[in-house]
């Protein structure tokens, strides 16, 4: 019959090489994301290191098995540690983390066969492997001003984990030099309760946190004009709403711009669609540069745009069309070696007074649009 705790490192085992297989299909078919690869090869390393224990007894000297399980221990959080950084753009350096994960091989190697200290032997690389979760812990939760749910759980469960770890690590170390089995027993009932527990959940928040990753990048997916890179019409009327009241609350008037290039159809029918298409790309990017980070912009139809912001009165709303109708009238596009001239129209509405909703306000400022057109083109109107 063989220990309970044989039984907990099989489940382990096979938990980590599930584990491993899932992240590595994540990495197949989610764009080959190098953190997925990563975070698959840190839990293959995990599975060698769960196999090299339930393997022990294979080995001719102790210490050399006790080396390989600290070597694969700083293996598997290194490369943990790395996807993390690479999913979060976090510039730590893959040296610095090869590094600390050195050190806390060194550290053991000279408590294992230099100085044989078995607190030192046992702790210090748990103590590394300590440090490698808060980064992480720390690295996810900084990622974005306001984290997703599924990071927030990712985050507390690397932390939960490193308790885990932490409070083993120093049950190991108060042995001192020499072994206490009273320690060792109450040592292996922490590593073989909290930390599986601990070890599975921050796994399965892991795959969690990428789902949810998937998820925001499917709705964003859907809210995003291809062509233009901007907003599209079901996105805008899905950010607008918040936006406005947002703006309104910190007391700005909030203004809707709705502009549409003029003779389109002569554009495409010139310079072919191609040539069209590179003129939406074109003037989109420009207004973007030259619109604050803050406002929203969306492309609605064919060649109809809207603008959404916030400025202290109106009329600098309508200076704002002023100057972009101006900024596109002296911008000439390039297309294969000719350049395109275009010019806009604008009709401008303010929200705030009347109460209006978005889809009254587009209503509105289109038919300032319209008058703009049928007044000549090339102009703005304030409705
Ligand atoms: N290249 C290109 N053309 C498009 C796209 N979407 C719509 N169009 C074309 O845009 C043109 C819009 O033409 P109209 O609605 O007549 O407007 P216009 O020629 O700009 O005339 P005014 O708005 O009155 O100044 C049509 O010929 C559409 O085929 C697109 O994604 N790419």
């Amino acid at each position: 019959m063989e220990s309970p705790f044989t039984y907990i490192l099989i489940t382990l085992f096979f938990s980590s090489i599930l584990l491993s297989i899932i992240f590595f299909m994540t990495w197949q078919t989610m764009g080959r994301q190098k953190y997925a690869l990563m975070f698959s090869l840190s839990f293959l390393a995990s599975t060698a290191l769960w196999a090299n224990t339930i393997f022990k007894s294979l080995f001719l000297s102790h210490n050399l098995y006790w080396m390989m399980g600290c070597t694969l221990s700083m293996l598997s959080v290194v490369l943990g540690t790395k996807g993390h950084c690479l999913r979060t753009k976090t510039p730590i350096p893959t040296s610095a983390l090869l590094s600390l994960g050195g050190v806390g091989v060194a550290l053991t190697f000279y408590f294992t066969y230099i100085d044989p200290f078995i607190g030192m032997q046992m702790s210090l690389y748990l103590f590394v492997d300590v440090i490698f979760l808060l980064i992480t812990s720390v690295v996810i939760i900084r990622h974005r001003t306001k984290s997703r749910p599924a990071e927030i759980g990712t985050s507390v469960m690397h932390f939960v984990f490193a308790i885990s770890l932490f409070i083993a690590a120093s049950i190991a170390l108060s042995q001192g030099r020499n072994m206490d089995v009273e320690l060792i027993k109450l040592y292996s009932i922490v590593n073989f309760t909290a930390l599986p527990a601990a070890y599975v959940g921050m796994s399965v928040f892991v795959i969690y946190m990428l789902a949810s990753d998937l998820a925001e990048e499917m709705k964003l997916l859907a809210m995003t004009d291809v062509l233009t890179n901007c907003l599209n019409r079901r996105g805008f009327y899905i950010q607008a709403k918040q936006k406005m009241h947002e703006l309104q609350k910190q007391g700005q008037h909030v203004c809707l711009i709705y502009w549409d290039i003029d003779k389109f159809k002569t554009i495409n029918d010139q310079f072919g669609h191609a040539g069209g298409d590179q003129v939406l790309m074109s003037i989109s990017q420009l207004i973007k540069q030259n619109i604050k980070k803050d406002d929203l912009m969306a492309r609605v139809g064919g060649e109809e745009f809207v603008i959404l912001i916030g400025r202290t009165c109106c009329d600098d709303a309508t200076d704002v069309a002023e100057r972009l109708r101006i900024m596109i009238q002296n911008t000439p596009i390039h297309f294969d070696e000719q350049r395109i001239q275009i010019s806009a129209s604008f009709g401008v509405v303010e929200l705030g007074e009347k109460d209006i909703s978005i889809e009254q306000a587009i209503n509105l400022a289109d038919k300032a649009l319209y008058k703009a057109k049928s007044s000549g083109r090339n102009k703005v109107v304030f409705s």
